[in-house]
């Protein structure tokens, strides 16, 4: 487990003892720090394409467009005839976000979702093995007889993506193959809302079996909230699993006003934060909001510049750490926000991808502090059950920058992780 901070060298966490076993990569659910998430497994087909293609088609330009399998094989086989694919790449935005995370933390994690039986050189599920980190643990994927999902990403020449998914049987996954030891250990259990769109299909029951299980153990649910018309269609049955199931949620902002119809942020999180602890409102070249809750007795005040917009002095507590809200004995409700790292890329080839980054390294954070509370329980770090080990400001700070390295590259998913340290930062900042 690498440490999400400052990332010197000195917060690697000390192995003391020579591991008696060889390492397994197979999660054992007794022994490691892991996030299991629940996805749609799909292919990402990229294409670049012009507006007129869209309308051709029939298309809504920036969505998430289910379409029957006919349709979405009329649309491959042109875009093929055109030359116009570019890359198959691993996508669903839950895979996404956990391989991101295993990239990140350099350790495990667990996907729940279903796999070709048969896989064949070229296929969908071929392309998506290809392009998954080995640390995601792959071996409780569901086996099915046809192709998994595939998404056509259709670039158009403004950098905005629009997908169109061909189904096949991303969502046959059942109830009565989540295992159910891997969920109650998890330092998370990450889903998103596209699932609640695939009515009457197996992948819901499994997604509600999989919520209870770990709303019953006690682990954190983090829920991301997919496309904006996929909230306007299904906003009272979002809210409703939001509230009952899921203690962090992550959007943009368009999303964000989608479920509570505030366009501003800061007033989205404050009705947010009526249903859940904590959500991540990431809002492009805004950059991203972290608002959560932390005890009155706790709070720390931050020594950045003091921010107001829609709330006065808004970030005054943004060095407080996350608690549940149900473990503060005074609950103060805290913001923090921060701009693009570096004001953004000068070029952004491709933003798809850059919220679940954010997400990942919020993942990231929670997981770290499960692990050193799994092996420092006395630290004093631990001394209230917080539940990241990071300030909200520091997250802020780390998702934005995992947001910057995967604007900076083509595909939607970090190859590699982070730097040690940032060429952009002066020496002395390292020396502290
Ligand atoms: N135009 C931009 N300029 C600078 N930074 C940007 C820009 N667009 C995105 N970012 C960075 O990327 C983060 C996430 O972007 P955005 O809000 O577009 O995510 P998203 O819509 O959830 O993405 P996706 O759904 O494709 O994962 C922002 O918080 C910001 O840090
Ligand atoms: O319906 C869907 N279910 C799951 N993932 C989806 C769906 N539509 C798009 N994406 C995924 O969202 C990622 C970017 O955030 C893309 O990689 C795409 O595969």
């Amino acid at each position: 487990m690498k440490f999400p901070g400052h990332r010197k060298i000195k917060h690697y966490f000390p192995v003391s003892a020579p591991k008696p076993e060889l390492p397994r990569f197979e999660v054992d659910p007794r022994r490691d720090t892991y996030v299991v998430g629940l996805d749609q497994v799909i292919v990402d087909v990229v294409a670049k394409v012009d507006d007129t293609f869209l309308q051709q088609h029939g298309i809504g330009k920036g969505l998430s467009n289910l379409v029957e399998h006919d349709k979405a094989d009329r649309i491959y086989q042109q875009l093929l005839s055109l030359g116009a694919i570019s890359d198959h790449f691993a996508g669903g935005t839950i895979g996404n976000t956990v391989h991101n995370y295993s990239v990140l933390a350099d350790d495990k994690s667990v996907l729940l979702g279903v796999m070709s039986a048969n896989i064949t050189l070229g296929s969908p599920a071929y392309h998506y093995l290809c392009h998954t980190s080995s640390k995601v643990d792959l071996n409780h994927l569901q086996a099915v007889q046809g192709d998994v999902g595939r998404g056509i990403t259709l670039i158009t020449p403004d950098g905005e993506r629009t997908f169109v998914i061909d189904p096949g049987d991303m969502d046959q996954l059942t109830a009565a193959g989540i295992p159910a030891e891997l969920v109650t250990n998890a330092s998370a259990l990450v889903l998103s809302a596209y699932p609640l769109r695939a009515s009457g299909q197996p992948i819901i029951a499994a997604m509600q079996h999989s919520l209870q299980l770990a709303n019953k153990a006690e682990v954190p649910v983090v829920m991301s909230l997919g496309t904006r018309h996929l909230v306007e269609e299904l906003r009272s049955s979002i809210q409703q699993t939001a509230s009952q199931h899921v203690q962090i949620l992550a959007m943009n902002e368009q999303e964000a006003e989608a479920l509570t119809g505030q366009a501003d942020p800061l007033l989205a999180a404050e009705t947010i934060l009526e249903w859940v602890d904590m959500v991540l409102i990431t809002a492009g070249a805004d950059g991203l909001y972290l608002c959560g809750y932390t005890d009155e007795a706790l709070k720390r005040e931050t020594s950045h510049p003091i921010k107001s917009g829609s709330l006065a002095d808004f970030n005054r507590y943004e060095f407080s750490r996350p608690m549940l809200r149900r473990d503060c004995r005074q609950p103060l409700k805290v913001y923090s926000h921060i701009d693009p790292y570096l004001g953004g890329p000068e070029r952004i080839a491709n933003t798809n991808g850059a919220g679940d980054g954010a997400l990942a390294a919020l993942l990231h954070d929670m997981a770290a502090n499960h692990h050193h509370r799994q092996l420092q329980p006395m630290s004093s770090k631990h001394e209230q059950p917080y539940l990241a080990y990071s300030s909200f400001a520091q997250i802020c700070k780390y998702a934005n920058r995992v947001s910057y390295e995967i604007l900076v590259q083509f595909a939607s998913r970090l190859s590699k992780g982070l730097p040690e340290r940032e060429d952009s930062l002066e020496e002395a900042y390292w020396e502290r």
